[in-house]
């Protein structure tokens, strides 16, 4: 399966309206020109994930504009497209919603996050909590869902490896300033669930929030397939050789030795 992420540059200056036109176009363009079956977006690369105040303005119900111009994208390009992550107006509640949509346009899966950023501010007191895992079966392998933040919570991981997942995709809005945290990370979810990881940030700077850019592409040895600039807006383009993570497992069976149920005494 090829595989391209986009790292979107987030700067202030272009217009939600804008870029979501000019991401549509890029989709199509890298689609074509690198024959990819699997196209991947940042988080809140409509907004930013630093635009605290434009996610109310900007928010969206689940099948508004952007899911309207991304199904309509997916479907002209004919490939899976992780469309990111949107602000979404749900239920009186933001949500932050990862859209993915099949190569004919459906809605293949939307997921909320689970792991809210901003400890008592932000994003933390803006949006909604996901309660549920999310995964896409392609004919070819099986997606696992996550964004961002939630890459520093190993359990949710695990419980997409339980679901069937072999290539986790967490799109994400890293801040510069903890880089190191987030290739590091992304390995380490790749070599404990023996997985690949299509990990898709944004560049530029965001709300005064540089981003840390570096999408990277692990693969279930914990190998860096790929790694896009720090600073500029990038497409990385990947094979996965998705028989690795199968091949990965048996020649060294860690997930068997998992030990589940044991607990500390008195606990
Ligand atoms: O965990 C981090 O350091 C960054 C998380 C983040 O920026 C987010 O979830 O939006």
């Amino acid at each position: 399966m090829r595989a391209s992420l986009l790292q979107i540059a987030v700067d202030d200056d272009e217009s939600v309206i804008s870029r979501r036109a000019r991401v549509s176009s890029l989709v199509r363009e890298v689609a074509e020109r690198e024959g990819s079956g699997l196209v991947v977006l940042p988080e809140l690369w409509t907004t930013g994930a630093f635009g605290y105040e434009a996610f109310a303005a900007e928010a969206e119900p689940l099948e508004g504009p952007t899911y309207e111009v991304m199904a309509e994208t997916a479907r002209a390009a004919g490939v899976w497209l992780h469309a990111g992550s949107i602000p979404e107006a749900g239920d009186g509640t933001l949500y932050n919603t990862s859209l993915v949509f099949s190569p004919s346009g459906e809605l293949a899966a939307a997921y909320r996050k689970i792991h809210r950023f901003g400890f008592d501010k932000g994003e933390a007191v803006l949006m909604g909590a996901g309660h549920e895992l999310a995964t896409v079966r392609t004919p070819e392998t099986v997606l696992g869902l996550a964004t961002c933040y939630d890459l520093r919570f190993p359990e949710l991981f695990r419980g997409l490896v339980d679901a069937g997942a072999e290539v986790f995709v967490v799109p994400a809005g890293w801040p510069a300033r903890r880089r190191a945290h987030w290739s590091l990370l992304a390995r380490a979810r790749a070599v404990e669930d023996q997985v690949y990881v299509l990990a898709c940030g944004t560049a530029g700077t965001h709300a005064g929030v540089e981003q840390a850019g570096a999408s990277v592409v692990v693969d279930p040895w914990g190998g860096v397939l790929a790694e896009a600039s720090p600073t500029r807006e990038a497409v990385l383009t990947v094979d996965l050789d998705l028989a690795k993570v199968a091949g990965t497992r048996e020649q060294f069976p860690a997930l068997k030795d998992r030990r589940l149920g044991v607990a500390a005494p008195g606990l």
